[in-house]
């Protein structure tokens, strides 16, 4: 199965104020779609309206292939070591090799060496690469990522697009919600606050 992504006039709803209206888009194995605009315009909420967390207020959004989401919190339990907390959702999932999958992905991320250590004792950019290999392993074709940079260094972003290149050039497509520039080769952007509801 190929990958895809399609939002049809869609529009957002949250805490009784329509946040934007008339979303129309497709994106494609291979694809990325970079997300942005000021804060509270509804990047997160559009994240999780194409995980299937929040309906949307109106339009339909259709989605092909399996979905990881990156979300502000790592959802890593803090008190296992980063392998194991890593291998509980690997192993979830039900594909093969769950192991073997963190281990590549702790490569990815280059977390290795850390992969004994407890999730609470990370640092929060060590945190943040953590909860970005729980995505690597799970071997998902759509990729929601919510600020995936906020609070890495200069050289773990570059990491991150490598990361996001490969996924790409294996027919993963990444939807990334950034206040951060990333390189991200041939992706689309929408700037939300574009498409933002002037009635409430
Ligand atoms: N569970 C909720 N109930 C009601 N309103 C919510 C809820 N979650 C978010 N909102 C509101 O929806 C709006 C959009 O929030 P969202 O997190 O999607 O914005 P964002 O563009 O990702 O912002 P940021 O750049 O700050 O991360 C905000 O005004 C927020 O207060």
């Amino acid at each position: 199965m190929s990958a895809s992504l399609t939002l049809s006039d869609v529009a957002c709803r949250r805490g009784g104020r329509l946040l934007f209206a008339g979303v129309t888009l497709a994106v494609t194995a291979r694809g990325a779609l970079v997300v942005t605009g000021a804060n509270g315009c509804g990047k997160s909420s559009l994240l999780r309206m194409i995980a299937g967390l929040l309906p949307p207020f109106a339009g339909d959004v259709q989605v092909e292939g399996r979905i990881a989401l990156l979300g502000e919190a790592s959802a890593l339990d803090g008190e296992r070591v980063l392998s194991a907390a890593l291998a509980f959702w690997a192993k979830l999932d039900g594909l093969a090799d769950p192991d073997a999958r963190v281990a590549g992905a702790l490569a990815d991320v280059a977390l290795q060496d850390l992969a004994d250590v407890p999730v609470r004792l990370l640092s929060t950019g060590q945190r943040r690469r953590a909860a970005l290999a729980r995505v690597i392993a799970s071997r998902a074709d759509l990729w929601l990522l919510d600020e995936p940079a906020t609070g890495l260094d200069g050289a773990s972003v570059v990491l991150l697009e490598q990361v996001l290149a490969r996924h790409r050039a294996r027919g993963g497509i990444a939807v990334v919600a950034t206040h951060q520039p990333l390189d991200l080769p041939g992706a689309a952007t929408i700037d939300l606050a574009a498409f933002r509801a002037e009635a409430a």
